[in-house]
């Protein structure tokens, strides 16, 4: 099979090609690159492998850049791209279920696509746009199926987070996992605990905000692999709901305040959780306010306070999540709610500490504070107007108590 008219991104990374075969090596496009343009999927990078050494590639391209020797990989810059060119190799090395910390070269390019994961990742492009298919991966793109090359077993031992790819093509992609595939997940699932948090992460969060979450979450419970993810173990029931959403998640944050909620993790749970899967703060914050917020949409309305406490971005993704949850909360009716608060910051308070000091003679210390929340409180709550006159007023009827 030859591809004709090969998008631009290929066209501009053909030179690449032709330089390390004028030098006398072979050179093929690989990967997903290869997959994604046969889907006529977006490309967006496209990963070229060779049977040259990482030296000889040095020597060839005048800018690269030493990214992974150790795995064989140089990126070179050609033009104002950056192209991660890699020596043919063999992952023969595994111990502990992780990819390699070295390699081994092989010289020809089907020892090259043997030990990739699966078949429709196992595809090569010739720089004329002849397709290299030695293990039916067309067939198996033209039949949606998601596929180990080989023994999947032998895939799942090379590296474990395969076992995570393969459930996120499903959800990536809107393939199904093909039996033998799926049973070799099913009977090697534990070897995930080897793999970082942080990789398997990557590929759930692929997976839940992939355009067939669902069918990805369907087979993550059925093949049982669900059971091996960091604080999900025992919960499958629980996430069987997942599959009877109508909506899905369309950011981060709010697939993990999806995921926190149908377990049902408690306000004091969602920090250790977020934790655990290696979230950084700043996600792990906008969750628990989602969390909180939908906690609290959920019994009641939102207290003008509150609307300005979360902030519109919270907001905005607790609607989205009631949404796919099917709870009934008006999103209009708060948005304009929100809209409509007389300060959506502070900062827009008409006074400040020192106003309180000058004008109102109170001394320094966290009193000031505490008078200036009261303050906030009373003109959110539409108590009092946010101009000096009607703070300072407030303020002096308040000190006799405060
Ligand atoms: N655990 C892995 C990761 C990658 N690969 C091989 O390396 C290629 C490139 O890997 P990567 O960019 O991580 O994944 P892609 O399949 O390209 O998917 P994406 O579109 O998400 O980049 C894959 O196509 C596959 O051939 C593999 O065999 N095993
Ligand atoms: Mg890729």
């Amino acid at each position: 099979m030859i591809v004709e008219d090969l998008p631009q991104i290929f066209k501009e990374a053909r030179p690449i090609i032709k330089n390390l075969e004028q030098a006398g090596f072979k050179a093929y496009f690989v990967g997903g690159s290869v997959r994604d343009l046969l889907l006529k999927r977006p490309i967006h990078d496209v990963d070229i492998a060779t049977n040259a050494y990482p030296a000889e590639v040095k020597r060839i391209f005048p800018v690269t850049i030493d990214t992974g020797i150790q795995h064989g990989t140089v990126t070179v810059k050609y033009g104002e791209e950056f192209y991660e060119v890699t020596t043919f190799r063999t992952e023969s090395t595994y111990q502990d279920f992780r990819r390699p910390d070295h390699v081994e070269f092989v010289q020809n390019l089907s020892e090259d696509l043997k030990r990739r994961d699966f078949t429709i990742n196992a595809l090569a492009m010739a720089g004329s746009g002849e397709i290299i298919d030695h293990f039916g991966g067309i067939t198996d793109l033209n039949n949606k199926v998601v596929r180990a090359v080989g023994e999947a077993r032998e895939r799942f031992h090379e590296d474990a987070l395969r076992m995570m790819r393969a459930v996120r093509f499903v959800s990536q992609l809107g393939f199904t996992l093909e039996r033998d595939t799926k049973k070799a997940i099913t009977e090697n699932r534990e070897l995930l605990h080897h793999i970082a948090v942080e990789r398997i992460r990557e590929e759930f969060l692929k997976l839940g905000l992939g355009p067939d979450s669902k069918d990805g979450f369907s087979v993550l419970i059925d093949s049982e692999l669900i059971e091996d993810l960091p604080l999900l173990a025992g919960k499958s029931s629980l996430l069987k709901n997942y599959l009877t959403l109508n909506f899905f998640p369309t950011t981060e944050p709010i697939f993990w305040a999806l995921i926190i909620v149908l377990i049902k993790l408690t306000n004091d749970e969602v920090r250790a959780f977020m934790r655990t899967w290696k979230n950084s703060n700043e996600v792990a914050h906008q969750v628990q306010q989602i969390v909180e917020c939908f906690d609290i949409v959920s019994e009641r309305e939102l207290t003008n306070r509150e609307l300005f406490d979360f902030g519109v971005t919270t907001l905005a993704s607790t609607i989205d999540l009631a949404d796919i949850l099917g709870e009934p909360v008006n999103g209009v009716v708060l948005i304009d709610r929100y809209n409509h608060l007389p300060l959506k910051d502070a900062h827009e308070l008409a006074v400040d500490g020192r106003f309180l000091m000058a004008n109102l003679g109170i001394p320094a210390g966290p009193r000031i504070g505490r008078l200036l929340q009261l303050t906030l409180d009373a003109i959110l709550a539409g108590q009092i107007k946010n101009n000096q006159k009607s703070i300072a007023k407030y303020v002096k009827k308040i000190t006799s108590v405060v």
